[in-house]
This record gives structure tokens, C-alpha cells and sequence, in this order.
């Protein structure tokens, strides 16, 4: 892919995800550089991949030619305006937001820029197995466009959305859901250690079973979620007794209505930042 001078301002955890996974898919880390308040996020960064770090973002606004916009949404007005010049500063370049719930539009309105991509990536990007969706409105050239989605898919596979809500939509489908699966995994593991595993014996089931579940998915992708499913549910055995415990306490509903609870969350900040 093509290596353009790549700056994070704010380094935390998805930050740090999206570095791991560019240097490791062959990004020069001459060619990344990363900006945060504080100074341990960024000695650590840069001890680990090599990449330029700084406390100060306008240094590495200036320096890129793709400006990361990765503070927290709730922050993002406060550093945007910070910045100082903005409009001058960052003039020219492409924004790239990772931020939920900011829309375009008010990206605009916060940096006086249009050149602007909003991705929505998930933290399994630090191994080369992110999850992103991407939307970009029809004023952003096939260069930028193309770019964008080749530093996505270094680190994982992508999607386009066709309409901003789109990207609403897959945070509660993807950006998020890693913490579905660990929130379900948490649960496993405290009653594996409950019927008496030890905590290292209780990880060791849950995430080797988890691995090889979502091994299995990709591995049969001609084989139907449920069909897998049903490959384990042996008539009248173990497996059927607990899905249909999950069943009579409507796990499809429950986990409808988190996700949708996550998408409205996403509309909401998209009203309010
Ligand atoms: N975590 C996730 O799974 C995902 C997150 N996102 C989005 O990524 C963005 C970042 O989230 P995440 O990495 O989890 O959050 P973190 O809190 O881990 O990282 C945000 C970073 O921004 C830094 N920061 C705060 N203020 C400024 C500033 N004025 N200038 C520069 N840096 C600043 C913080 O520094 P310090 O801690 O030193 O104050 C922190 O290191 C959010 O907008 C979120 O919506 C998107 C997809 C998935
Ligand atoms: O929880 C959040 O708001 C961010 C966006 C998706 C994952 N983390």
C-alpha cells in the first residue's frame, strides 16, 4: 500500500491497535507518528514499533499528509479547536475519523476540511483481525478512498457503507462487539471456576473454545451459523439442554436489543458532540 506520512493524534487503546497492526502488516514506522497529552502511552508506542511520537498535536498535523482524528468523541471539539489554525493546519490533507458518533458534517463544521473519512474499526485490528466499516461522501476522491481502505485492510477486513448511518450500525455490529463475545466469555470463565476449574484452567476452556469456534465460522463459509450449531447439538444430549435454557430466556432478543441499544447510543452522541 501506499505509505503516506500517517499521524494519530490521541494514542490510546485503538490507536495503539491500528499501529500494531500497520507495523506489523509492513507500514514503515518511519512514515507513522503519534500524538497524546500524556507521555507514557507514547514512550511505550515508540519503544515498541519505532514510530515518531510527540506531545504536541499540531507537530504531527503538520508533519502528516493523513491526520488520524482518534481523542474520544466527547474531545474531539475541545482538541479540534485546540489545534488552534486548524483550517490552516490541517488544510490539504486527509482526516480519517475513527471517533463514534461525530458525523462529517459536524467534522466539518470543527476543522473547516471536507477531505474527510469516517471508519468505525475495532480493537482485534492490533492482530491483523479489525473489523471496519467505512463511509465517505461522494466529494472524496478514488486515491483517498482507496487509501483508507488499503491502511483498513492491513489490519483486517473492511466494508463500505453506502449512507453515514451505516457506520451507526456497525459500531453496534462490530466496533463494539468484541466486548460482546468477552462479556459472554467472562461469564463462562467465572462458572467454569465455579464448578471448580482454576482461573488459568477456566481461560484456557473459554478461549481455546472461543478460538475454535470462530475458527470453525471462517473455516465453512458455505456452513450456516446455525447449521454449525446444530453440528454440536446432539439429540436428547448436553448441548440441547443449554441452548434451549438460552432460548426460553430469548438470548436473540436480548442481544437485539443490546445491539440496538448500542446504535442509539451512537445517534444520540451524533446529536449531542
Ligand atoms: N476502543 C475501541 O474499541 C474503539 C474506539 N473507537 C473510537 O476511537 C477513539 C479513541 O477511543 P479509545 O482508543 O478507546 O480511547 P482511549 O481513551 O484509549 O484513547 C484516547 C486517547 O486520546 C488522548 N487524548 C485526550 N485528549 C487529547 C488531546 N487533546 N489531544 C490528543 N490526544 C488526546 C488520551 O490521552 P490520555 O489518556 O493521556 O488523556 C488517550 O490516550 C474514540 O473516538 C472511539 O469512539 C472506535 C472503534 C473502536
Ligand atoms: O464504546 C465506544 O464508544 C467505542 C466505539 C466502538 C467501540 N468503542
Amino acid at each position: 500500500m501506499e505509505h503516506r506520512n500517517l499521524a494519530f493524534i490521541g494514542a490510546g487503546n485503538m490507536s495503539r491497535s491500528l499501529i500494531s497492526g500497520l507495523i506489523k502488516a509492513g507500514y514503515p514506522p518511519s512514515s507513522i507518528m503519534a500524538a497524546n497529552p500524556s507521555k507514557g502511552k507514547l514512550s511505550q508506542l515508540a519503544k515498541e514499533f519505532g514510530i515518531g511520537v510527540s506531545q504536541d498535536n499540531s507537530e504531527v498535523a503538520n508533519w502528516a499528509q493523513v491526520v488520524v482524528l482518534a481523542v474520544k468523541p466527547q474531545m474531539m471539539a475541545e482538541m479540534l479547536n485546540a489545534l488552534g489554525q486548524t483550517a490552516q493546519l490541517l488544510s490539504g490533507k486527509l482526516l480519517i475519523s475513527i471517533a463514534a458518533g461525530l458525523s462529517v458534517t459536524r467534522l466539518t463544521e470543527l476543522t473547516g476540511q471536507t477531505r474527510i473519512i469516517r471508519t468505525m474499526p475495532n480493537t482485534p485490528s492490533l492482530l491483523g483481525l479489525g473489523m471496519t466499516g467505512l463511509y465517505a461522501s461522494s466529494a472524496i476522491n478514488q486515491d483517498d478512498r482507496d487509501y483508507a481502505e488499503q491502511m483498513m485492510q492491513a489490519v483486517g477486513k473492511t466494508l463500505w457503507l453506502n449512507d453515514e448511518d451505516g457506520i451507526n450500525k456497525i459500531t453496534a455490529a462490530a466496533g463494539s462487539a468484541p466486548a460482546y463475545f468477552f462479556l459472554f466469555m467472562e461469564a463462562m470463565a467465572a462458572h467454569a471456576t465455579a464448578l471448580g476449574f482454576s482461573a488459568e484452567e477456566a481461560r484456557l476452556l473459554v478461549e481455546q473454545t472461543a478460538l475454535g469456534a470462530a475458527n470453525m465460522v471462517s473455516a465453512n463459509p458455505d456452513v450456516s451459523l446455525s447449521e454449525l450449531r446444530a453440528q454440536v447439538t446432539s439429540k436428547g444430549g448436553t448441548t440441547a439442554q443449554a441452548i434451549a435454557h438460552f432460548q426460553a430466556q430469548a438470548l436473540d432478543t436480548l442481544v437485539a436489543d443490546a445491539m440496538n441499544a448500542a446504535l442509539l447510543r451512537a445517534r444520540e452522541l451524533e446529536t449531542q458532540l
